[in-house]
């Protein structure tokens, strides 16, 4: 693996090329008239033609007009347009709610017209159905609830989830987001009202990877919470009491894992925004049995060393130039150590030395200051990562981020620490003497308010000649004399719905190392050099669906490599195996579900 000619300079311009996605085929409905409009999977509202609307005993519960798909489609787009315009001038807070309430009603009552303006309008979209949005909306979901989304676990089910996991009305589930809510973005425990993350995570599935929305399963695991303001709250819906630990808490796991994969045993769960702890134990106890992935620790560090891997080439070096490059990172936890990890891994595989010999260039920084052998009840997690103080010419355990950053003067200043605002104006002007001719600054943490530091802050204390990356979007930095500073969107989206799609249609029962670096790698060769030059690390959020087929096409190809594809569907693994790289591109992309309305058909 890491193999640099694939991650070569002369990347494709694949966003260019126009895949083709499958159109679906009828859907077989087991209800009829009210319930069908009551149902978002099906319903089609004033647009059911008067013929289905005759076969499935819809006539006269509808206004008489037929109105199409793209009337539809306008209408929607007109309301969305007043919205904007009737709430100009409010708090921010108060715009992104109205806006999430609007695209959620439609969720709640027709999926098709909601995907095809969400897939239409990406860009636009992703910041209210996801990350900054959504944690507003976790924050506030016990009074926001209106209709019940996905499957909630709680502790008191257990014994019960074997028969529980029946109550979802689908018959085949692909996708699962697992989430108990103990680390929601940058903002804590919040509980059940976690669920907004799954719910998120799996809209992007939708728009990026056409993974059926009937396919995809949100759930929370509630365990109770330790966020004693939710507890004393009245409205609070999730269960009050503290926290399960330790077996009772891998207990509830380890059932719902079960039961899971008894009904359903090739459904792929992505664990998502748990505390660290838990992460890494469940990683660790899952990985070899079930086909799962924890987003956070695995996809983050594939866009991570991506978005580094195109700052060696922003600065014209060459990529084997990675191995040279002083990386800080700031924030020990399930994403920062994960990014580690791999980029490690790929430092020792590019070089050809040791993972030890490979540490040398690596610094890390938590809420107690740069991470040492000196420390005392030194994290077992991080300890791997911990530098020995003979080696640090002068830096002590605990230093902080700004003598860490006059001391090393990294390429790289990476924060996935939870704490908005850290890298602050004396930390960014730092960055200015980077023995980079252009310094990189990831500031990953989510939502907004919990981003290390703010685009416009990078660009004017570390200077316009700065590669700038964020978790959650900024507009890109306006520098004077026609010049722009370009924002990237560091955010796992770019990987996780690939990671997932790919695995899915390899068929494989598990999700190795391969796969993942496979994927990291096919975002690294993404961009072209043009684009690499002026600061862009990854391609627009209007090509997700092209990344998303490139990305799952390395996935599934790096299962094939790891003799787990077991085929999907009528395709099985010979077939798999024959395809060139192309064809396994377009065989992903026409895989993917794409909304429009197809004929219902009623069988009892
Ligand atoms: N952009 C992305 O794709 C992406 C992916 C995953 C996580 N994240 C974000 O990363 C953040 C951290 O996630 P996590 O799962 O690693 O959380 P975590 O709770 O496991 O870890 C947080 C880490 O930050 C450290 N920290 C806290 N205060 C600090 C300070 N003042 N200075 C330095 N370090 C400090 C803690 O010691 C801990 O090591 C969250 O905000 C999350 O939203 C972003
Ligand atoms: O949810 C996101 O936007 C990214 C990431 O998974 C996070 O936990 O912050
Ligand atoms: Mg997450």
């Amino acid at each position: 693996m890491w193999n640099l000619a694939r991650v070569a300079a002369t990347a494709v311009a694949r966003s260019s090329r126009r895949l083709s996605t499958a159109i679906p085929g009828p859907f077989i409905v087991h209800k009829r008239g009210a319930d069908i409009l009551h149902d978002p999977w099906f319903n089609k509202d004033t647009g059911f033609p008067l013929t289905e609307r005759d076969r499935l005993g819809l006539r006269g519960l509808l206004p008489p007009r037929v109105i199409s798909f793209e009337q539809q489609y306008d209408r929607f787009m007109n309301s969305y347009r007043s919205l904007e315009k009737n709430t100009q001038g409010q708090p921010d807070k108060v715009v992104a709610l109205a806006k999430w309430r609007i695209l959620n009603r439609l969720h709640d009552r027709n999926e098709t017209l909601y995907y095809r303006v969400l897939i239409d309008n990406i860009k636009e979209f992703a910041p209210i159905i996801y990350t900054p949005t959504v944690g507003l909306v976790c924050q506030n979901y016990s009074g926001l609830f209106r209709r019940p989304r996905g499957m909630y676990f709680s502790a008191k089910d257990k014994g019960e989830m074997m028969s529980m996991i029946y109550n979802w009305p689908a018959p085949e589930v692909d996708m699962i987001v697992l989430t108990d809510g103990s680390r929601i973005l940058g903002l804590g425990d919040l509980g059940v009202q976690g669920i907004g993350i799954p719910i998120g995570k799996l809209d992007i599935y939708v728009a990026a990877a056409g993974i059926s929305p009937q396919r995809i399963l949100p759930v929370m695991l509630d365990v109770g919470t330790n966020n004693q303001k939710l507890l004393e709250d009245r409205l609070y819906l999730g269960l009050r009491q503290p926290r399960l630990e330790g077996e009772e808490y891998l207990s509830i796991v380890d059932e719902f894992m079960e039961a899971v994969h008894a009904r359903w045993p090739k459904a792929i769960v992505q664990f998502e925004d748990f505390q660290m702890k838990w992460a890494f134990e469940t990683l660790e106890r899952y990985h070899k049995r079930f086909c799962m992935f924890n987003d956070d620790i695995q996809g983050t560090a594939g866009v991570a060393l991506a978005g580094i891997l195109g700052s060696v080439r922003a600065q014209g070096r060459p990529l084997s130039d990675f191995v040279n490059q002083k990386i800080v990172v700031v924030g020990a936890g399930s994403a920062g150590l994960g990014v580690l990890k791999m980029a490690i891994q790929a430092v020792s595989k590019m070089a050809g030395c040791s993972e030890t010999a490979a540490k040398s260039q690596f610094f890390l920084i938590d809420k107690d200051g740069l991470v040492t052998t000196d420390r005392n009840n030194l994290d077992p997690a991080a300890a791997p990562f911990a530098k020995n103080p003979r080696d640090l010419e002068g830096l002590t355990e605990g230093a902080s981020i700004i003598e860490v950053v006059k001391k090393v003067r990294p390429h790289v200043l990476l924060g996935l620490s939870g704490v908005g605002g850290i890298f602050n104006e004396e930390v960014l002007k730092a960055m200015k003497e980077s023995v980079s001719t252009k310094p990189a600054i990831f500031a990953m943490s989510n939502p907004t308010m919990n981003a290390e530091c703010t685009a416009i802050d990078a660009f004017k204390h570390a200077g316009g000649d700065i590669v700038f990356g964020s978790g959650s979007p900024f507009e890109n930095v306006d520098l004077g004399n026609g010049k722009v500073g370009h924002v990237n969107q560091a955010n796992n989206m770019y990987l996780f719905p690939g990671i997932g799609l790919g695995s899915l249609l390899s068929g494989a029962r598990l999700i190795t190392d391969g796969m993942l670096q496979a994927a990291a790698e096919c975002l690294a060769s993404y961009m072209l050099e043009e684009d690499i030059s002026k600061g862009i690390l990854y391609p627009s959020i209007d090509s997700i669906r092209n990344v998303t087929a490139e990305v799952g096409a390395a996935v599934l190809r790096a299962a094939v490599e790891d003799n787990l594809a077991e085929g999907h569907g009528d395709v099985g693994p010979k077939e798999l195996a024959k395809m060139s790289k192309e064809e396994t591109v377009e065989y992903v992309a026409r895989n993917m579900w794409y909304p429009v309305y197809s004929p219902l058909v009623h069988e009892k």
